[in-house]
């Protein structure tokens, strides 16, 4: 599902000169697999992630998800790519404030196919818990409420590839358990891979394969140079 080799990110530094972030070697995901990646502040989870979802380019080396090798294709093409394969979370939600609960799962499937099915937007709605919100704004609804739409919004393009970015930092200890639920079941009942970054060790328990970010990447956090 997820082929990553020789992948290497730089960046350009405010100050001038570049940073290297990122050399991993090789990393792969299979098809349906459940992985939970954790490593220190700094390291480049976020950057690993924005990458595969072809959200940042690569300076070099390849990364292929579901046989498509995205380094090959244009800014363009990788939008394209994005809203047809991969499903994202992120820690801040990424509501849009002015469009209800409903309208946002509506948008995570005009990103991918195009083609709207509301009766699928409020089976995810309900699956999440939140049927009789369905016309409520996102400041209408509890922190928790509002990260179930994101992950409802997620999952409306029947992504190959879910990848959620701390999804439970900004959510109380009791919503967290029903979010990390939701995401961990709805992946699996789908057969869609997940990558989640993490720094809580509980939330990666719940994960048969953990990966430490400094197993995979020869650029230590503290040492980028
Ligand atoms: N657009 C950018 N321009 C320059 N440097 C960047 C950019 N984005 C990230 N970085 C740098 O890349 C490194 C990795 O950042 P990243 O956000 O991927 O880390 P992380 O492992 O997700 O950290 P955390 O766990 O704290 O969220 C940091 O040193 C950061 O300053």
């Amino acid at each position: 599902m997820l082929t990553i080799a020789n992948l290497i990110k730089k960046f350009q530094q405010p100050g001038g000169g570049e940073l290297t972030v990122l050399d991993v070697p090789q990393f792969e995901i299979a098809n349906a697999e459940q992985v939970a990646l954790i490593g220190e502040s700094g390291g480049g989870k976020t950057t690993l992630l924005h990458l595969i979802a072809g959200m940042l380019s690569a300076t070099s080396g390849s990364i292929r998800v579901d046989n498509i090798e995205l380094t090959r294709l244009s800014e363009q093409g990788r939008d394209r790519f994005r809203a047809s394969a991969i499903g994202y979370v992120f820690q801040t939600f990424n509501l849009l404030p002015a469009f209800s609960a409903i309208e946002n799962v509506k948008l995570g499937m005009t990103f991918g196919s195009g083609r709207v099915d509301p009766a699928r937007a409020m089976d995810l709605l309900d699956r999440v818990g939140l049927a009789d919100r369905a016309h409520y704004r996102p400041k209408q609804l509890s922190v928790g409420q509002q990260q179930r739409v994101a992950i409802a919004r997620a999952l409306a393009g029947r992504p190959k590839l879910l990848l959620a970015d701390e999804p439970t930092a900004n959510v109380d200890p009791a919503s967290a358990d029903s979010v990390l639920d939701l995401i961990i079941d709805s992946c699996r009942n789908e057969s869609i891979a997940l990558l989640m970054v993490t720094h809580s060790m509980e939330v990666a328990g719940r994960f048969s394969r953990i990966e430490r970010l400094e197993d995979i990447n020869r650029i230590p956090a503290l040492k980028q140079v």
